[in-house]
């Protein structure tokens, strides 16, 4: 970092260190929620992913798009999520999995308002390829 520049989300968040502590959370209350699981595409493949290899993933993926070292190696978001036709309620529960988890961290505001408008920029991707969640805009 140069000395005129401001922290990167990444490093005010604490770095890796501190995201994967929140993407494990995370992931633990994805991988066990009803609102999830009860859409059968995603409760399949919540089943088959370990949860490790599920978390280093997103964790990656969290700390580069924070402005991390990392580089992230996965799917694109399109790809890794198309077949789970995922709907606009159960991008809500993500999201509502996901304040719980910022809330028990004690994420300070600023940081989780970035963190969360980083989620929501992936939304088209997941949530828009499901031939479920309604016709395309006009
Ligand atoms: C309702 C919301 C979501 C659900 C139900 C969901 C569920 C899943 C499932 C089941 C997989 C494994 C797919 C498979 O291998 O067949 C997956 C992969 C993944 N998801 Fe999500 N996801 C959601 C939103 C998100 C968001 C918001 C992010 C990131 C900001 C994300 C990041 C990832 C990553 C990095 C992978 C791994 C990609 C790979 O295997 O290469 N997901 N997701």
């Amino acid at each position: 970092m140069q000395p005129d520049q401001s922290p990167s989300l990444y490093d005010r968040l604490g770095g890796v260190y501190n995201i994967a502590v929140v993407v494990d959370d995370l992931i633990d209350r994805v991988m066990a929620d009803d609102r999830l699981n009860k859409n059968p595409a995603v409760d399949e493949a919540h089943h088959r992913v370990t949860p490790p290899g599920f978390k280093y993933f997103v964790t990656e993926m969290v700390c580069w798009a924070a402005g991390g070292p990392q580089q992230y190696s996965g799917r694109s978001m399109g790809d890794s999520h198309r077949h789970l036709h995922i709907t606009e309620d159960e991008w809500a529960a993500f999201m509502d999995d996901l304040h719980q988890s910022l809330t028990k961290f004690h994420v300070p505001a600023a940081e989780g308002r970035e963190l969360v408008t980083i989620v929501e920029s992936t939304k088209d991707a997941i949530v828009a390829a499901s031939p479920r969640s309604g016709p395309p805009p006009a």
